[in-house]
């Protein structure tokens, strides 16, 4: 079992920082901060971290070939243009935003916009994955997948377009999806890997939150209130963890010039006062240095 350690490179005390993704056009680290109603864009070299706020809360985001991000924020679909600032509405959100909003989502080869919804209550399995569709004279979200899970997480498309992994966090559960890159279609579904419950294991590990493939097929996740990220083998295995000295990691993204670094977003929300005192550090973005490479981030086609 391989272990890593890794080390606070912003102390951005973010409430609930998510969705790193690596530009490589800019060699910097774009994340969101859900909660705090946030866009963020961290450059490692000079260490500066830009903030644009927006109208409600961004579940998820993507780079764009074109330029700039899209944004799945809890009203609907935007793109994000960081040189002007500007946030350009171009589709409503496909559900009642009164008690759903945008979770983890991520682009897939095709270039098609995936975003999971998540029903805030969580007394009911009625989070949905919705894909954003771009007809003739027609943008707007094709229609619903229904996953029968609490949380939609832990997105990523594998490298040879044809497995879809999503967590469902509440219910400590990674799925692998067949899927089909070409038609963007979402076949069957099977159990990938099961985290112990609290109260069913020694050591409560936290449960599945946000995730990324490496270059080798291994599915790395963060664990929520685990204070860890897991590597999984292809197999579901686990055969590395990452000890992140914070409660809540949340997501993670693979960047640097030779995408071996990795980068860790975390969470205070939920966090006591007695926990934020002893862990002043929660809400920070973390970065540890591995012998595994990731993959470039797929880029939104508009
Ligand atoms: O991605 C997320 O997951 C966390 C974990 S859980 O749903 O509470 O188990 C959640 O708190 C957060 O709001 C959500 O964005």
């Amino acid at each position: 079992m391989r272990e890593w350690q890794a080390e606070l490179v912003l102390d951005a005390r973010a409430q609930l920082g998510e969705c790193p993704l690596w530009s490589v056009a800019e060699q910097c680290l774009y994340w969101i901060d859900i909660a705090g109603r946030r866009l963020h864009r961290y450059d490692p070299a000079t260490s500066l971290d830009r903030v644009w706020w927006v109208p409600c809360e961004p579940g998820c985001i993507a780079l764009a070939e074109k330029g700039g991000l899209v944004a799945a924020l809890r009203d609907g679909f935007y793109r994000f243009y960081p040189q002007e600032g500007l946030l350009d509405k171009l589709a409503d959100a496909p559900y009642d935003s009164r008690d759903m909003r945008f979770n983890d989502g991520r682009c897939d080869s095709a270039g098609r916009f995936w975003a999971g919804a998540m029903y805030e209550p969580r007394t009911a399995e009625l989070a949905a994955m919705f894909c954003l569709e771009r007809g003739a004279t027609r943008l707007g979200w094709g229609p619903q997948q229904d996953l029968g899970v609490k949380v939609s997480n832990g997105l990523a498309f594998a490298a040879d377009g044809q497995s879809l992994f999503q967590s469902d966090t509440p219910n400590h559960v990674i799925y692998r999806f067949a899927f089909d890159a070409a038609s963007g279609q979402v076949g069957e579904r099977k159990v990938f890997a099961r985290l112990p419950a609290k109260g069913e294991d020694a050591v409560y590990g936290g449960r599945p939150d946000g995730a990324a493939l490496d270059a080798e097929g291994c599915y790395w996740s963060a664990q929520y209130e685990g204070g860890r990220v897991l590597r999984f083998s292809p197999q579901g295995e686990i055969i590395g963890i990452v000890r992140v000295p914070v409660t809540r990691p949340t997501m993670i993204a693979f960047g640097g010039a030779d995408l071996r670094t990795l980068y860790i977003t975390s969470a205070r929300e939920g966090a006591s006062d007695d926990e934020l005192a002893r862990q002043p550090q929660a809400g920070g973005l973390f970065a540890v240095r591995l012998d595994v490479a990731g993959r470039p981030e797929p880029l939104y086609q508009d």
